[in-house]
């Protein structure tokens, strides 16, 4: 398989056992989902570029820093919008795009449906967000999209993966990087990650009819 970056830490651990948890209700789920991203954004920002700022401190001048080229956040609808405002959060100057994708739960195939992003992406870092990378079939998907904006530095940002997912972005796009809260045993025959966490996106904003 190839090597996505699993964030270990047991804050994580805690969280997704929250995410897990099929009596977690949507509120608790959609806060652990926020917590989560949170950490995984700070893991995927660890090597930006920063640039270097004067600031001036109630005792003296010093050097501090920006950020020298902050990411596009780019969350794939549904499940993707509950990572979005804390990715945000911890990037207050991004920029955002947004992309629907629905998995086909007969084919598993993305199934598009909404696309929203700048017109070039060359240049500047892309996260995509997305808790699940199952197949892998929506992730590749949109990255597919970016790419062909110029988008030259992506990285999927996810809460939880299986190998499958992860397989399938190596063959597709192997110079994106995947960060990822947990990595599974599995997907079984429906296309869902196990022991996983369900349905992401009936978790956070309830089945559609
Ligand atoms: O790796 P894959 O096999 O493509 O599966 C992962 C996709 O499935 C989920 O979305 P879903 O299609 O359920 O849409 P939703 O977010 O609207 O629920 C998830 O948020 C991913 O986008
Ligand atoms: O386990 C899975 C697989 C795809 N999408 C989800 O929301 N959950
Ligand atoms: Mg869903």
């Amino acid at each position: 398989m190839a090597d996505p970056r699993v964030v270990r830490h047991p804050l994580v651990d805690v969280r997704m056992s929250t995410l897990r948890d099929v009596g977690t209700d949507r509120p608790s789920f959609r806060a652990a989902v926020r917590e989560l991203t949170a950490m995984v954004v700070y893991e995927a920002m660890r090597e930006a570029e920063t640039a270097p700022l004067e600031i001036r401190t109630p005792v003296a001048t010093t050097t501090g820093a920006v950020l020298a080229n902050p990411p596009v956040l780019v969350p794939v609808l549904r499940a993707g919008l509950g990572m979005a405002e804390a990715a945000h959060a911890q990037v207050p100057g991004a920029i955002m795009g947004f992309v629907g994708v629905a998995r086909d739960e007969e084919t598993l195939q993305p199934t598009p449906y909404m696309e929203s992003l700048p017109g070039s992406l060359a240049g500047i870092p892309v996260f995509v967000l997305d808790p699940m990378l199952a197949t892998g079939g929506s992730m590749a998907y949109t990255i597919d999209l970016l790419k062909a904006r110029g988008a030259d530095d992506v990285a999927a940002v996810c809460l939880l993966a299986a190998p499958e997912g992860v397989d399938h972005l190596a063959a597709t796009h192997p110079d994106v990087p995947v960060y990822t809260a947990a990595l599974d045993e599995r997907l079984n025959e429906h296309g869902y990650i196990v022991p996983g966490l369900g349905d992401a996106g009936d978790r956070q904003f309830g089945a559609m009819p």
